[in-house]
């Protein structure tokens, strides 16, 4: 409760000072394990400050992840906005699709990490929800040895091309961006030249902060808007060490992701020298020190096991890695709290608790008069607290939302630990 009404008070000063957007429309495919939560963060503040309207996924907070991506996934425009301002959730990209939802002048950007990085992170954190992954780490543990290591012995083996939530087994950047990840085919290379065309900046982990400056100068944003903090990082006993031989047989399953990252390392340095290396390296100078003040007036603690972490702070966990997350500095005014809690808030909290409040705060009204119909999406615990006597059923196939009967209302399972007890809680009342 207390975070809560923290966090209405500053949407209440939020809204008092409502400030439209400058930049133009943007899609982010946030493609998995690249470091697209950080850019993701950065996208829901910039947004959030700007009220931009976001495309929200109608169910949870994907596009229905691992099917191609459909406009009919996306929620309604709301009321008053005319155009969807800013797109940023997990999919697998359908550029034709995704240009029926955004303007036609939406700005297309994406990140991208070393393949093998990506590989390793991605096998780490959906162990158990890629069954290709899931079978490898059965048979690893009654062999006694390292999953990945059983898995990369003999991938086709546990591989299922025909299975859909195999998409991450194999080339999963490849997969996010759309391509047939099965192997190369003769439309690679024209797929390839469309998504150059079609995205303004593919952002690589490898050059961050790069990459910062580079979409700060696309979008004319300020050092405050790109300061950041690391988020979902494993901690570092759910990392594998990849020695070479290791390292070779990631590469050769993943051949055609190895393909995208090479090429477009290669159309970022172009990017990058027209912007100038001069400057670049000079703007990523002063973002860096800008960005090490504010985390030091932000952070108490970096690296924080989720077991220590307040409820709003814990990012997501798997069955297979431990996310870390941050600590928050005390004693800070107001308005920085709301600024540094905001960088470290994880990606599932800032949907329920910061974005949908916007709904919240008009509902919080309507509650005081005893009126719930206008409810908007918040967040269960709100519900809970504000409105104990509301009917709230889980859907059958998302077993972390839930949705009021007449479908108006929805929300994520996110920060709670015992989301059943608060379920028993709303149906008992
Ligand atoms: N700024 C920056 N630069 C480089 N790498 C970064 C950055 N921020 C996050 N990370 C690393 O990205 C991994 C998390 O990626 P995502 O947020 O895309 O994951 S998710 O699919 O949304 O769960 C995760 O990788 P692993 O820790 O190896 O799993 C993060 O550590």
């Amino acid at each position: 409760a207390h975070w809560s009404q923290f966090l209405l008070k500053q949407l209440a000063s939020l809204n008092s000072s409502v400030q439209r957007r400058a930049h133009p429309p943007m899609v982010f495919l946030k493609t998995h394990r690249t470091g697209s939560s950080t850019v993701q963060n950065i996208l829901f503040r910039l947004g959030e400050r700007e009220s931009a309207t976001f495309a929200f996924p109608s169910h949870t907070y994907q596009f229905n992840y691992p099917d191609r991506f459909r406009a009919a996934f996306v929620d309604e425009l709301p009321e008053g906005s005319s155009q969807f301002d800013l797109l940023c959730s997990h999919m697998r990209l359908d550029l034709r699709e995704v240009r029926k939802v955004m303007p036609q002048n939406a700005v297309f950007i994406t990140v991208l990490r070393d393949p093998i990085k990506t590989f390793e992170s991605v096998f780490g954190y959906y162990t158990s929800t890629v069954p290709a992954f899931l079978t490898a780490h059965r048979a690893a543990a009654i062999e006694g040895k390292s999953a990945l290591s059983v898995f990369l012995d003999s991938p086709e083996i546990f591989w299922d091309p025909k299975e859909p939530r195999n998409g991450l087994a194999k080339n999963p950047m490849s997969f996010d961006m759309g391509f047939n990840n099965q192997k190369w085919n003769g439309s690679w290379p024209e797929d390839l030249a469309q998504l150059e065309e079609a995205f303004h900046l593919v952002m690589i982990a490898e050059h961050f902060d790069e990459s910062l400056v580079l979409l700060g100068a696309l979008l004319g944003l300020e050092h405050e808007d790109l300061a950041y903090l690391r988020l979902n990082v494993r901690a570092g006993n759910s990392v594998t060490d990849l020695d070479e031989n290791m390292q070779a047989k990631v590469r050769s399953w993943n051949v055609l992701d190895t393909l995208l990252y090479d090429f477009f390392v290669q159309v970022f340095w172009e990017k990058a020298s027209q912007f100038g290396m001069e400057r670049l390296k000079a703007e990523v100078e002063r973002l860096r020190a800008f960005t090490e003040d504010v985390r030091r007036k932000c952070v108490s603690r970096a690296e924080v096991p989720p077991g220590e972490l307040e409820d709003l702070l814990r990012p997501w966990q798997t069955e297979t890695a431990t996310i870390v997350g941050y600590e928050v500095q005390g004693n800070l005014s107001l308005q920085d709290q709301g600024f540094c809690i905001r960088m470290m808030l994880p990606e599932l909290q800032y949907h329920s608790e910061a974005l949908d409040q916007v709904g919240l705060n008009v509902s919080g009204l309507v509650l005081a008069n005893g009126t719930p119909s206008t409810l908007h999406r918040t967040s269960l615990v709100e519900i809970a607290t504000l409105l104990p006597q509301t009917v709230v059923y889980i859907s059958g196939s998302q077993p972390m939302s839930w949705r009021t009967p007449n479908n108006t209302h929805f929300g994520c399972f996110t920060h709670l630990t015992k989301p059943f007890q608060v379920l028993e809680f709303l149906l008992t009342n």
